[in-house]
């Protein structure tokens, strides 16, 4: 069948001035055009002038309008009620509402009373209704060989947590009980990627809601109001009942039609049809963006708004790559749709792109003050336009049976109302046996899932899980290779030929003698050369350890010889300004390094302090060990650098309160030592095979709508330095993908990245000369084009659609705008008019100095940062050239540099390369930066 594609209808509703509003006098910034069929924002000051970039309006044109005066009937009768009937046909059908916080989506979703003082009826109601008319009606024709069961789910995405919206009884006091992770653990439910029985696709798929089967409208309604009662609102600044979830209703209709092909004939056989279809009605109301400075939210609701606006800002992301692709389909171009960055985007796969009839109600509030969020709404529902689904009907499992008709029929000749009844049940159940057994199949694989995942979290608690995992991944790797099964064709590793000729030429698996496709190989020269590094690596530890028992202080002796260390530990540094020429930036860090933190300092203070006061209860005991286990890493790399802070502080006995965490990691860092190892200095703590784990962490999109990259994908094992940096208490990201994404970067042969580092830093090689494309600088020059198409997209929704784990930092990059000529800066020309000066921008074109670059780049940093706390994003991440981050520590930026294997692919072929190639990776906390520059540069936000 030839699949048609149609458009996303997207239409807009804007809600009437509510009393705050209209109290505090705030006038309103949208009208409409009806002959352009515009909805029009209109600048009513200067603020929002200036956001339109000089321009009083902006239109952005709909088919369908909706002012303030509208009701949600001409909504429905417009766009929705042909949807329902849709249903009726097997199609999936999808009606979102999206918007800002406080614009109209719950009430245009559920109705209620209104800013005008009436009670309306909103769009899922009236579905409600209109179904079961529909059911009726055909239920009237009482044509026998037709039968629909409805049935029903409700659902809500909070915190990114998928739960249950009919069982919530209970859940309050069981999260005050046991804490939300026990809680998530059991009620919580999985979100996972199946196989459609038609067309072959791959949908989401939530497993383990309960649906709820219903006879009749006011049976659902029912149950559609219990279900939002238990939905989780709060109330902010803006909204006295904020939705603080996505809600997510379902109606499932499922028909069953006998047609009866051939009656009855001599042969007292009938030849009849079964067949089924079944489609899926969503009625979304998502929680609305919000500014958090607005709304005022704080503590949980400050949680609640950093991710719903990350989910929302993975939908808009998801909406321009569509619109995007919709646009390039014309040069039939496929893009990268960046569905799994959040579960949001992974539950509307389907309705967004996907084979489902989707409407978008964009609301919008009129008020000046909302005047950047309903712009904002309006680019993208502008985008979503652009969007064309392939809706096909779901009909399936369509039999043709020959059936000898056991039951005498009514009228001569004919199959009878009975016989009809007779065969629907029994297709019914023959249905029901199918999808017992289907369920059962799911649970079982479920239930292994989470034995396994709970035995896997249980072993990681052991010491010398890492090394365990090392092992046991190169023992699959090695079979897997030895039978000549790779599943990944090394071709789709990297999908860029920009990285082709990766790493040094020499790649892990030399250790094997073998290549990826499993036959056998010479070692490479590169091999030898690793042979050295090795014992170079060695003896700098030999001659360093001074405590050959305890692991984690040869850890600590090795992590101060070298920049790199194991195990995706790293140290962050508080940088200072340095005086001094501008030199390399690569350079300079060593003798910072060995400079000692005062970040460590005071956290040794503190614990020592904690000890003084005698504090070794047993609560500090549990807490010190779950401290341990939850940040075990980090303190690996702190304790590595409180030692060299106070090296005499080795001989004395440690301090009780500190000796469960360390004991911890202690064993673990000795555990990941081969037993038979122990005891010998040299060999007990191989540097370069504990580094040899898999860690390269890189998957970056870049939002190719606005001139700032978004870089994500931060996995809590292996960026435990980032995490280990965050405040106490913040959640941590934490996602499985990531070790299958490293697993796969492992199957590129030439990939090698740590160890050519390691040679780097034992000095055999230099930057430039060993790692080539893999190390690099992302921001300060990024072309869109040139990063976009080095994303890593290598998941495979089946085999990750058990893992659910999708909390991620975001991390933002930043572009310094590299032009060659300045802007009139308005103070100067002012100054210089009034002194009588000629205007120097007159004629001739003013240069960049340095300092003017400088001062723009902390300009931008600093709007960065407001932006990002505006959306709820707590650290930020950049690659600045090394002049500059030297610059802005000068100025009194708060970075912290990452010594880890972070490193960002440039392709070398790039004409800065050479200019950037020991560009490093610098970390910082929004909030510190920002408020660091707007109390020493005196920003005006
Ligand atoms: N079109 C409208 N006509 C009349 N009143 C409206 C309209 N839209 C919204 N309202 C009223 O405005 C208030 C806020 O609306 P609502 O709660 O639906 O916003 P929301 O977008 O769902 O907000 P949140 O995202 O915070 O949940 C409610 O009191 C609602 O009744």
């Amino acid at each position: 069948m030839a699949e048609e594609q149609s458009s996303i209808q997207v239409c807009v509703r804007a809600r009437p001035l509510n009393p705050r509003e209209r109290h505090e006098g705030h006038r309103e910034c949208v009208s409409f055009d009806e002959p352009t069929k515009q909805v029009v924002v209109t600048a009513v000051d200067k603020n929002t002038l200036l956001q339109l970039r000089g321009k009083t309006a902006l239109g952005y044109a709909f088919d369908r309008r909706y002012g303030p005066e509208c009701t949600s009937d001409s909504i429905y009768d417009d766009r929705v009620h042909a949807l329902v009937e849709s249903c009726f046909k097997g199609y999936n059908a999808t009606v979102l509402a999206y918007g800002q916080t406080g614009s109209g989506k719950t009430h245009t979703m559920s109705g209620g009373q209104g800013i005008h003082g009436l009670v309306e009826e909103g769009i899922t109601p009236r579905v409600i209704r209109h179904l079961f008319q529909i059911v009726e009606n055909i239920q009237k024709r009482q044509k026998p060989g037709e039968q629909i069961e409805v049935t029903a789910c409700a659902l809500e995405l909070y915190n990114e947590d998928l739960l249950d919206l009919s069982v919530r009884s209970g859940r309050e006091e069981l999260i005050s009980k046991n804490g939300w992770d026990t809680v998530r653990a059991s009620m919580g439910l999985k979100l996972q990627h199946t196989h459609t029985h038609t067309h072959g696709r791959v949908v989401p798929e939530v497993v383990g809601a309960h649906e709820k089967k219903v006879s009749n409208a006011n049976e659902l309604a029912k149950f559609y109001h219990d279900c939002m009662v238990n939905r989780s609102t709060g109330s902010t600044k803006l909204n006295d009942r904020s939705s603080r979830s996505h809600a997510i209703f379902t109606i499932n209709i499922h028909r069953t039609i006998v047609d009866v092909l051939e009656e009855v004939g001599s042969d007292m056989k009938a030849r009849v049809r079964t067949s089924d279809y079944s489609s899926k009605l969503h009625l979304v109301d998502l929680a609305g963006s919000e500014r958090v400075k607005r709304s005022g939210a704080t503590g949980k609701e400050l949680k609640e708004a950093c991710n719903i606006n990350g989910g929302l800002l993975a939908l808009g992301n998801v909406i321009v790559a569509l619109a995007t692709e919709s646009e390039a389909k014309k040069e039939s171009k496929k893009g990268h749709i960046p569905y799994r960055d959040s579960k949001l985007t992974r539950l509307l796969q389907d309705s967004l792109g996907g084979n489902s009839l989707t409407v978008l109600i964009s609301c919008i509030s009129p008020s000046e003050m909302d005047f950047e969020e309903t712009n904002n709404t309006l680019k993208y529902a502008n985008r979503a336009c652009l969007i064309k689904n392939t809706p096909l009907p779901n009909n399936y499992a369509s039999v043709e049976e020959d059936l000898l008709p056991s039951l005498p029929t009514n009228a001569p000749g004919g199959l009878g109302m009975m016989q009809l009844q007779a065969l629907l049940e029994d297709h019914g159940r023959q249905r029901e046996l199918r999808e017992k057994k289907e369920r059962e199949k799911r649970d079982k694989e479920l239930r292994r899932l989470a034995d396994l995942a709970a035995a896997r979290s249980e072993e990681s608690k052991r010491p010398g899980y890492q090394r365990l995992r090392a092992q046991q991944y190169y023992e699959d790797l090695r079979k897997q290779l030895a039978s000549g099964k790779t599943s990944i064709p090394t071709s789709q590793v990297i999908g860029d030929e920009n990285l082709k000729g990766f790493g040094s030429g020499r790649h892990r698996f030399a250790d094997l003698n073998m290549s990826v496709d499993g036959t056998l190989q010479p070692l490479t020269p590169g091999s030898n050369e690793r042979g050295s590094a090795r014992s170079r690596i060695q003896l700098m530890r030999a001659s360093t350890s001074r405590t050959p028992s305890s692991g984690s202080k040869r850890y600590g002796q090795l992590s101060q010889s070298h920049n790199f260390q194991r195990g995706g530990v790293s140290s962050s540094q508080d940088w200072e300004p340095q005086a001094g020429p501008e030199n390399d930036f690569f350079e300079q860090e060593s003798p910072r390094a060995q400079a000692g933190n005062d970040s460590f300092v005071e956290d040794e203070q503190a614990s020592k302090s904690q000890a003084d006061n005698g504090d070794t209860g047993e609560d500090q005991e549990a807490a010190a060990k779950q401290a341990a286990i939850s940040k075990s890493k980090f303190r690996r790399g702190q304790g590595a650098q409180k030692e060299a802070a106070t090296p005499e502080k080795e001989a004395e006995p440690e301090p009780e309160t500190e000796t469960q965490g360390e004991t911890e990691t202690q064993g673990e860092v000795e555990a990941q030592t081969p037993t038979a190892e122990t005891n010998n200095e040299d060999q007990t703590y191989d540097l370069i095979q504990d580094d040899s784990m898999p860690k390269l962490l890189a998957r970056f999109r870049v939002n190719t709508h606005d001139t700032l990259a978004v870089y994500k994908a931060i996995s809590k094992e292996d960026f435990q330095d980032v995490v280990g940096l965050l405040p106490e208490n913040t959640p941590l990201p934490a996602s499985e993908k990531m070790t299958y994404l490293l697993a796969r970067l492992e199957l590129n042969p030439n990939r090698d990245l740590n160890e050519t580092l390691q040679r780097v830093v034992s000095k055999e090689t230099t930057m430039n000369e060993a790692v080539g494309p893999a190390v690099g600088c992302l921001m300060a020059t990024f072309g869109t084009n040139m990063i976009s198409s080095c994303i890593f997209d290598f998941e495979d929704p089946e085999e990750l659609k058990y893992y659910d784990v999708e909390e991620r930092i975001e991390l933002w990059g930043l572009q310094i705008p590299h032009t060659s000529a300045r802007p009139p800066l308005e103070a100067v020309a002012a100054q210089e008019t009034e002194a009588g000066k000629e205007n120097p921008q007159g004629s001739e074109v003013t240069p960049w100095t340095s300092i003017d670059r400088l001062n723009m780049s902390i300009g931008l940093l600093f709007a960065l940062c407001t932006h990002a706390l505006d959306n709820g994003i707590r650290c930020g991440f950049c690659v600045p050239r090394p002049q500059l981050l030297k610059r802005w520590l000068q100025a009194g930026v708060r970075m912290r540099q990452i010594q880890s294997e972070l490193k960002l692919i440039y392709p070398e072929s790039a004409h800065d390369y050479d200019y950037y190639k020991a560009s490093t990776v610098a970390y910082f906390m929004v909030n510190e930066v920002r408020d660091g520059l707007e109390e020493r540069l005196a920003i005006v936000p």
